[in-house]
């Protein structure tokens, strides 16, 4: 992999009258995986929507090395992004949704056997996307987001509905990606699993960044990122 640092600048969104992320700034580095917390309404998914492009924002910047998501020559080969598992025909099965995809991303045909095989959703492959539990639909983004065999992945609560091995199995992929050379920018309200998977951590607050920094960092004290998280958000973050 290249090595394709995420550098948000200033970036603010406000949706008539709420601040729904205002100024924010955060790096996420190649070779790391970067956990985005905070609080429901916080600004979460504003961001990451900013960042891929789906939502203008009134100020700021969100680039990709350097370069704005929608300006990049090939999008889904430097980006693979899980933001909504609802957005598959239920009446498709996954290897017809992944083919679809890697037809309009331009990608080789052999890239749908290779995705199911990593997300290991080879025995659900063929049977339709309406019957898929939660886990499944979550596997079958994943799987939809490495299509391009990107550089970095970008996930909106990828663990959702995932079992415990799933879990491990999602922590130690994200791990090998990131050893690899990928950068991973993760939003989760799952913090006791995250601490076991994140190298660092971008908290936003009521659409300000409250922390950023490593994990290493922020734990030092002898907090769990629970307790840090507690101790550094505000208790209502819905605006
Ligand atoms: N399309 C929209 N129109 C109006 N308000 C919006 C819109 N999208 C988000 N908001 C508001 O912006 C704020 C930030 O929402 P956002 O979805 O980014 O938070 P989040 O951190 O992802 O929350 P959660 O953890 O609950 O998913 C909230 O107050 C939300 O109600």
């Amino acid at each position: 992999m290249t090595g394709v640092a995420i550098r948000v600048e200033n970036l603010t969104k406000r949706f008539g009258t709420i601040d729904a992320v205002v100024d924010a700034r955060f790096t996420a580095e190649s070779g790391r995986v970067t956990g985005f917390l905070g609080p429901n309404g916080a600004g979460k998914s504003t961001t990451l929507r900013m960042l891929l492009g789906l939502i203008r924002p009134d100020a700021g910047t969100a680039l990709f090395d350097g370069v704005p998501y929608m300006d990049l020559p090939a999008p889904t080969r430097t980006v693979g992004a899980v933001l909504d598992i609802g957005s598959a025909h239920p009446a498709t099965t996954a290897r017809a949704h992944l083919r679809t995809y890697c037809v309009l991303g331009g990608h080789p045909s052999e890239r749908v056997d290779e995705v199911i095989e990593t997300v290991e959703l080879d025995r659900f492959a063929d049977r339709r996307i309406g019957g898929y539990s939660t886990g499944m639909k979550q596997r079958l983004s994943l799987a939809t987001a490495l299509l391009g065999d990107p550089d970095v992945l970008v996930l909106d609560e990828p663990s959702n509905g995932l079992d415990p091995s799933g879990i491990v199995w999602l922590r130690t992929f994200l791990r090998n990606f990131a050893a690899a050379g990928g950068t991973v920018l993760i939003s989760s309200h799952a913090l006791g699993e995250l601490q076991n998977s994140i190298d660092d951590v971008v908290l936003i607050d009521h659409g300000r960044i409250a922390w950023t920094g490593a994990l290493s960092e922020l734990t030092t004290a002898g907090d769990t990122l629970e307790e840090a998280f507690l101790r550094l958000t505000t208790r209502a973050g819905v605006q």
